[in-house]
Parts: structure tokens; sequence; C-alpha cells
């Protein structure tokens, strides 16, 4: 795995989500399907026309190993846009993760792959196969820009997206993050009157 990836995976989303002003956060309806699944990857992205998944054969035929599938199906509630059959084809072609503004379907046998699949929830229905799709192309993914190789992370929390051309800026914004929060949270951990003193001082002006 690329080296800034690996360093955006030890890195909360909530972390990453604060040093962007919370800017480039998905829709958070857009939920992982068991809560521990977490990665990161450079998004592959997918447009699809509501109830047709044909581009998301297309792009896992074209993505590269440790990409991330980013599928704007518009919201849609109703269409699954892939099953257990096609997470399982993505996961062993080396995809990382899918994301998508959409449902899902076969939610057990897809469980049962333990494979990052993140969605607004799951449908009965399939999508059809007409083929009218885009991939690789700039998307809307729960109401954020995504571009391609866009670097895309999720978690428990939700889904960030950080643009290709600030990742580095950003690393090191939120490993700093991260380190003065574990400091915060220690420095009051069981501690009454350490408490009591960040209160004081963040509300007395
Ligand atoms: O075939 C589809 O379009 C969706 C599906 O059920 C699967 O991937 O298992
Ligand atoms: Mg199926």
């Amino acid at each position: 795995m690329e080296s800034i990836v690996k360093e955006f995976l030890k890195i909360p989303t909530t972390c990453i989500s604060d040093v962007m002003n919370g800017l480039n956060n998905m829709n958070p309806a857009i939920k992982p399907l068991e809560e521990d699944y977490r990665f990161a990857g450079r998004a592959f992205n997918v447009k699809i026309p509501v109830g047709d998944n044909l581009a998301v054969l297309k792009a896992i035929r074209e993505a590269k190993s440790g990409d991330v599938l980013v599928i704007d199906a518009k919201g849609d509630l109703y269409r699954a846009i892939a099953g257990d059959f096609i997470v399982g084809m993505a996961q062993t072609l080396g995809i990382s993760a899918i994301v998508v503004d959409g449902v899902i379907r076969d939610i057990k046998g897809v469980k049962k792959l333990n494979f990052p699949v993140f969605s607004r929830g799951t449908s009965v229905a399939a999508s059809g196969k007409a083929g009218t799709g885009e991939i690789n192309i700039p998307i809307s993914c729960g109401g954020t820009a995504v571009n391609p190789g866009d670097i895309i992370v999720g978690d428990a929390d939700g889904v960030v997206v950080i643009p290709q051309s600030e990742a580095q800026a950003i690393l090191e914004k939120a490993v700093d993050k991260l380190k003065k929060d574990e400091i915060r949270e220690k420095n009051v951990a069981g501690n009454v009157e350490a408490i009591k003193k960040y209160l004081d001082d963040m509300t007395s002006n």
C-alpha cells in the first residue's frame, strides 16, 4: 500500500474531518455494513443512472489493486447496486472498499466476505444492466465532490474525502490533531480536578 494511504489508515475519520473543518464528509447516512470496517485508498469513481449497475462492472474491470470504488447512485434506496456476487469479485481483484450513495443487497453474504462496504442500507431489488453510466470521472457522493485519485477514508463514524492535491498537508495536520486529542484525553481521564480546570478554562472569558 502507498505510504500516504497507510498513514491515513491509522487516523480516525473524526480527526481527519476536524482538520478539514468538516467540509469533505459524506452524508452520515452512508454507513459501514459492520461497525469495525475501516479502510483508506484512492478513489475510482463510478456514476450510474438510477437502477442500472453495468458501469460498476466496468469499474471493477478497470480499477487498480487498492482502489476504493466510489459510486454515485444518486441516493437511490430501492435498487441495489451490488450484492455478494459483485462485492466478492471486487474483493478478489484487490479493490480495498466500496462506498455507494445508494444501497446493496445479499447482506448476509456480503457480511461473510468481511469486506468494507459503506452504503445507505439494503434493498431486495436488483439493478438493470443496460449500461449508460460513466467511470473515472469527477462525481458527487453523499453530497461531497470526489475526484478520481482523491484519498477516501472510512470507519465507524463515516466517510471523509481528502483532495489529492492537499493530502500531505491534511495528513500532517491530522497527525498533529490526533496527538493533541490523545494528550487532552489523558490529562482529564478519571481526574475530577483536571476536568474542572478544563471546563473553567474553556468557559470563563
Ligand atoms: O448481480 C447484481 O447486480 C447484484 C447482486 O445480486 C450481486 O452482486 O450478487
Ligand atoms: Mg446477488
